[in-house]
């Protein structure tokens, strides 16, 4: 089958490569001349521009677009412009999913169907395949079933999913009318983000197993360790982290990635602990909030993401003032400092 593919970066640069491979034409385009020239030398038919683009899609046009969420909204209006009716506009990217539930009313006007694609695996996505969350109308999401089975990881091997089970086992799914995929996918993300957060602290309770041998810290005075003999232990965290990933309850594709990351990096010199967010796990708690669900982990995982942004220093000086202010306590240097 043909497909359209904007925004050329891991993502969808690699996407291509494996839509590709299992014989499908695409069609590719991107602002940067260069990302469309490497992927026409991989056999993709290149365009220059937006129009030249759409031109040469077959009809009805598949347009797939991974692109950042600021500007999914903006590209998408410009693409439908140049589209006719019938014709399928795919998010592939991280939009909040209000923004796919908008789009997808304003596109059926022109009778263009919006169907929006959480689309998880990241930059192993060539080799492993990609797991996709997707939302849209029936007929969209039934003419694009070729594309997803080959994005998808397909079967486990050895496994033979039985014809009502759906595609689920195949690694795509088709959630619910457009915005269902991208609510599915921040969920998702909200989910990572809690399970990233509970591995990264568990690891970091492993590392101070030694406490007891260690330096006195600056509030030891205040707050001594009171049972040195129980934290004598010098834990390998990369042996451990590898260890769980063999027959342990807690092993998972993150996991192995933990443990890839410590093998190669025991101390994490290459990081200084500032963790980025997109969006996704913001969006996810504003959910939980308008339905009145719980998500103290989510909730937790995310705030601690704004505290290793260095949101939490304004605050962390205040209590440090209150606590000058009425008791004289004067503030001692950081741990490591
Ligand atoms: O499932 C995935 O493949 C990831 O979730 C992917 O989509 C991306 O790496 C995150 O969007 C990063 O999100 P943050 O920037 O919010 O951590």
């Amino acid at each position: 089958m043909q497909i359209g593919m904007m925004g050329l970066g891991r993502m969808g640069a690699n996407m291509v490569r494996r839509l590709m491979r299992d014989g499908h034409e695409c069609v590719v385009y991107d602002i940067n001349p260069a990302s469309v020239a490497a992927l026409v030398t991989d056999g993709a038919l290149g365009a220059a521009s937006m129009e030249e683009f759409v031109g040469k899609l077959a009809k009805p046009r598949c347009v797939w677009l991974m692109l950042p969420a600021a500007i999914t909204g903006r590209i998408i209006d410009q693409v439908a412009a140049l589209m006719e009716p019938a014709d399928i506009v795919i998010d592939g990217g991280n939009s909040y999913y209000h923004d796919a539930v908008d789009q997808a009313a304003k596109l059926a006007g022109k009778g263009i169907h919006l169907v929006d694609v959480g689309t998880s695996g990241g930059v192993w996505g060539l080799e492993r395949g990609y797991c996709l969350m997707i939302g849209g109308p029936d007929v969209a999401v039934q003419h694009l079933d070729s594309i997803f089975a080959t994005l998808a990881p397909g079967a486990d091997a050895g496994s033979n999913p039985p014809k009502d089970a759906g595609t689920a086992p195949f690694g795509y799914l088709h959630c619910g009318p457009s915005g269902a995929g991208h609510f599915v996918k921040m969920v998702h993300n909200g989910i990572e983000y809690g399970v990233m957060a509970a591995y990264a602290e568990g690891m970091n309770i492993l590392k101070s197993a030694n406490a007891g041998k260690r330096q006195r810290t600056a509030d030891a005075e205040t707050s001594p360790l009171e049972n040195p003999q129980y934290y004598q232990f010098d834990i390998d965290l990369p042996q451990v982290a590898e260890v769980w990933r063999h027959g342990s309850v807690i092993g998972s594709w993150l996991l192995d990635l933990t443990a890839g990351a410590l093998k190669g990096d025991p101390g994490l010199a290459n990081y200084g602990g500032r963790v980025s967010d997109s969006g996704e796990g913001r969006w996810t708690l504003k959910a939980a909030i308008d339905t009145g669900v719980p998500a103290p982990v989510l909730s937790s995982a995310l705030f601690d993401r704004f505290s290793s942004q260095g949101e939490s220093e304004f605050a962390d000086k205040l209590l440090s003032a209150m606590r000058y202010a009425f008791g004289g306590h004067v503030e001692k240097p950081k741990a490591g400092k």
